[in-house]
């Protein structure tokens, strides 16, 4: 199964998807804990403890009425149920294939200083097979492949590992193989449609959230596919 976070019991996600389905991830679940006690087939203590674990991990906030209480599922919430997502895409779909839809956008100058470092760049070119051009194409994801990341977690990746020099230490990464392909309206003529292969690149460590992929590649993606920013491409991850 994929790495998903355990910050809760399997009962506690139990209860954190039935809060789903009432639509607490639109923040629309209004519950009594006698109610989901019924339809959970345990004791209201036991609701009532679920609840307030669920609470304390951040996965939901709760607004208490009169008459029962308000849950909403919090982004950390709509998290772990993804991951679940992702185990079940896994067990279940054939195609495993995530196709990621964004457009091409610039960042912090700090992804060419870490490509670069010896500690990473050995091991991309043994893990990876080339030697990356050093920097990460970014490429900010809209809201549906925001959401449709979380999937990746389903797929085997290549691992980078952390390692360490005198000064700090260096986060591990996870890589998995994709096929970038520029849409339509922005392909030049010249130019092919598409890259094979690039790799996202999910390090652990990172400032940019999850509406954001990083790219790595053999060669600057950006001459290859003459792209600039608020270019529309689409990340092609293989199922395997
Ligand atoms: C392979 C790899 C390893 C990284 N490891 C770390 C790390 O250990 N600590 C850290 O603060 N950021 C780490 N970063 C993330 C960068 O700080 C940053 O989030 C990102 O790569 C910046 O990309 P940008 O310059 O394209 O915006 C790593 C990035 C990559 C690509
Ligand atoms: N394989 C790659 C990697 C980076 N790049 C680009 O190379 C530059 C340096 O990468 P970077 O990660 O240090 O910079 P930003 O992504 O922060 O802008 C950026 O303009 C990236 O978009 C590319 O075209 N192809
Ligand atoms: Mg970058």
């Amino acid at each position: 199964m994929a790495e998903s976070t355990l910050a809760v019991g399997a009962d506690a996600r139990e209860t954190l998807k039935l809060l789903a389905l009432d639509g607490a991830l639109e923040g629309r679940a209004n519950v009594t804990c006698s109610g989901l006690a019924d339809r959970l087939d345990v004791s209201t203590q036991t609701v009532s403890r679920r609840l307030r674990e669920l609470d304390e991990a951040g996965l939901v906030d709760r607004e208490m009425g009169s008459n029962g209480q308000r849950v909403t599922t919090t982004d950390e919430g709509r998290r772990v149920l993804e991951r679940e997502y992702a185990d079940y895409r896994r067990l279940f779909e054939t195609d495993r294939g995530v196709d990621l839809h964004g457009t091409v956008t610039g960042g912090m100058g700090e992804g060419r200083h870490y490509i670069s470092l010896p500690g990473y760049n050995r091991q991309f070119v043994e893990r990876l097979g080339y030697e990356p051009f050093p920097g990460t194409l970014n490429v900010e994801l809209d809201a549906e492949s925001t959401r449709a990341r979380a999937a990746l977690d389903g797929l085997e990746p290549i691992r980078i590992d952390g390692w360490e020099d005198d000064e700090r230490t260096y986060g591990p990464a996870f890589c998995w193989p994709a096929r970038l392909v520029v849409s339509a309206e922005h392909r030049s003529a010249n130019d092919d449609d598409g890259y094979e292969v690039v790799h996202v690149v999910a390090p652990e460590r990172t400032h940019h959230g999850q509406d954001k992929v990083e790219l790595i590649a053999p060669d600057r993606l950006r001459d290859e596919l003459s792209l600039e920013d608020g270019d529309g491409v689409t990340v092609h991850v293989e199922g395997q």
